[in-house]
């Protein structure tokens, strides 16, 4: 029962026992308020029995009322317990389930977002996970608890005078069945509404990430009748599935008032039949009133539990990928990294890396280079399990790294990229990425290895300024040092470093390229090369050429060869003395 919950609605199985918890509540509120009905009836038929004995009725006026108030404080307090454990439950499994789908979303490969829209994702960690939230604090409980308290109460009806509770029930499966025919609805209506969501939140974050460029080429209003064209078709989609449900819900509704009026012709005729007593009238009157109350607003929220069948598809997508596993514990023998007969493809058939072999050993610079797009970044992502190869293997210190969780393989790499992602925090606490638990002193230290000293203390706070959103507000330059300045702290044995130095102006590439000479003794270093200088000074060059190894050595065997290495060579020095010459 919990297990089949938790898969049913993307519960935990806290959340499963909880729902099932709330569920029993709510069942014991919906039969609880019954109680009221029994406590006229009891008051009735007292007051009938003490004038047909010629008492006075209003002498046990305060036993009634001492016990209409004994009711009423028991039915607060069984709504109370409801409430508390609706929303107990809901907040509960709310926060777990952000918490484990951003878990989820953490040990997911690279290979699960290059396939995934981030807007996609973002709307399903913030507004799928409200829907949901709304659902099981509202409508899920309260759904389960009045199908069982309408079958308990009929169960009764049917003992006390089965024509009586024909003339209150047969209403509802009507209303359930009209309900149930928004779905359909709901369905067609449903699947477009959320890709109307989403395209608006599409283009709104489309609009936020190019903000620079739609103002410099003045496409404000072009954007602006974008965003408004998404908007209305939204509200119009909205609009009308509101307004087609709105049909059957409030038919479904109708149908439950009839009820009451079946009730009471049926009961009057019973009545002036004699065959029906007063007080069962009364009773059975006051009943179809208090089982119409909960039972229709659980039909007005049914059609809102049809939507969420998408999102809880979309979160169960989420939760439900396969995850990079592997062993925890792992100490490799010595940190040499090897590519043995690797092929990879980001997409089926679309082979990047083909029979790709090479070694990366310690204490050496293994620079990768090669035309645009050969698979250099692809190889360094592969050797840090970003993705799994789809064939051969890839080991550090002789382990294949398949096999080891990417979190404890990942504490063996430091790694300097081009795009450096600097976090809105202090520059002390991005500095502290590295290692969590340095103290203040280590990481200065780093931070003057890295020449980033200098530079910090002359921000407003220094080490204590908060630097925006990826670093927005340092130069190229200072961002790339900062990065030296993690990975020197974190002290990993392995490098992987995209030379980006190429961008800088002359005096931060010297002061980087100091960074980088500190940083890389003793290591094994995997560079994705693009100057001819840095390649010069490795031990080992792989040449990789659409996804293929074409050649590799010393840059001394490589010139001998002749071949792609020794055109790149002499093309870059060609370029060099061209720009001189400018
Ligand atoms: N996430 C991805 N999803 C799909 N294809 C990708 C992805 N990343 C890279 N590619 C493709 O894989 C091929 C190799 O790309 P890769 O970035 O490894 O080349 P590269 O040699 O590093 O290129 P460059 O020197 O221009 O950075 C290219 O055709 C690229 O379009």
């Amino acid at each position: 029962m919990t297990k089949k919950l938790q898969h049913l609605f993307a519960l935990s199985e806290k959340g499963a026992k909880d729902l099932i918890k709330a569920v029993l509540w709510c069942f014991v509120c919906n039969l609880s308020l019954m109680l009221p009905v029994g406590a006229v009836l009891f008051t009735a038929q007292h007051l009938l029995d003490s004038m047909e004995n010629g008492n006075d009725p209003v002498d046990g006026f305060w036993i009634y009322a001492g016990f209409g108030a004994a009711v009423l404080i028991l039915l607060f307090i069984l709504h109370w317990f409801q409430y508390a454990s609706l929303y107990l439950a809901t907040y509960k499994e709310s926060a777990n389930r952000r918490v484990s789908l951003a878990e989820t979303l953490r040990r997911l490969p690279l290979s699960f977002f290059g396939n995934r829209d981030l807007s996609d994702l973002t709307s399903t960690m913030i507004a799928d996970c409200s829907s949901l939230d709304q659902m099981f604090s509202h409508y899920v409980p309260q759904l389960f608890a009045s199908i069982f308290s309408t079958l308990v109460i009929g169960i009764v009806m049917f003992f006390c005078d089965w024509r009586m509770a024909l003339s209150v029930l047969w209403v509802v499966p009507v209303a359930v069945l009209l309900t149930a025919g928004s779905k359909k609805i709901q369905d067609s209506f449903g699947t477009k509404n959320i890709l109307n969501k989403r395209a608006v939140a599409d283009c709104i974050q489309e609009g936020l990430e190019t903000i620079r460029d739609i103002k410099a080429c003045g496409r404000q209003e072009t954007y602006m009748e974008k965003l408004d064209e998404k908007l209305a078709a939204m509200e119009k989609g909205s609009i009308r599935s509101e307004l087609a449900t709105g049909v059957f819900v409030c038919s479904a509704q109708a149908f439950l008032r009839l009820g009451l009026a079946t009730t009471v012709l049926t009961g009057g005729a019973l009545l002036a039949a004699g065959e029906l007593s007063f007080l069962y009238f009364l009773g059975f009157l006051f009943a179809a009133a208090r089982l119409y109350d909960p039972l229709g607003l659980v039909l007005q929220n049914i059609a809102a539990t049809f939507n969420t069948k998408l999102q809880i598809e979309r979160m169960r997508s989420i939760l439900e990928q396969p995850i990079q596993e592997g062993t925890k514990e792992f100490t490799p023998d010595n940190y040499n990294i090897a590519f043995d007969h690797v092929s990879f493809a980001y997409r089926e058939g679309d082979g990047v890396l083909e029979d790709v072999s090479f070694t990366a050993r310690q204490g050496e610079v293994t620079a990768l280079i090669g035309p645009s797009g050969g698979g250099k970044s692809t190889a360094c992502k592969l050797a840090a399990r970003f993705w799994d190869v789809t064939g051969g293997k890839v080991t550090l210190g002789g382990a294949d790294v398949s096999g080891v969780e990417p979190e404890t393989l990942l504490k063996y790499y430091s790694m300097v990229f081009q795009d450096v992602v600097l976090f809105r925090d202090t520059v002390m606490e991005n500095i502290r990425l590295g290692r969590r638990e340095a103290a203040d002193e280590e990481v200065i230290a780093a931070a003057k290895a890295a020449r980033c000293d200098e530079f910090i203390r002359k921000l407003p706070q220094g080490y204590q300024t908060v630097i925006g959103e990826n670093g927005s507000t340092l130069s190229g330059g200072e961002r790339q040092r900062i990065s030296i300045a993690r990975a020197l702290l974190k002290d990993a044995p392995v490098i992987l470093l995209d030379e980006a130095t190429a961008s800088l102006d002359v005096e931060n590439e010297s002061a980087v390229q100091e960074a980088l000479s500190r940083l890389l003794q003793g290591k094994t270093v995997l560079v994705i090369a693009h100057r001819m200088r840095t390649v010069a000074g490795a031990d080992h060059i792989v040449v990789l050429q659409d996804g293929h190894v074409v050649q590799q050595g010393t840059p001394e065997e490589l010139m001998e060869q002749g071949g792609l290495y020794r055109r790149m060579v002499e093309l870059q020095s060609e370029t060099s003395q061209w720009k001189l010459e400018m």
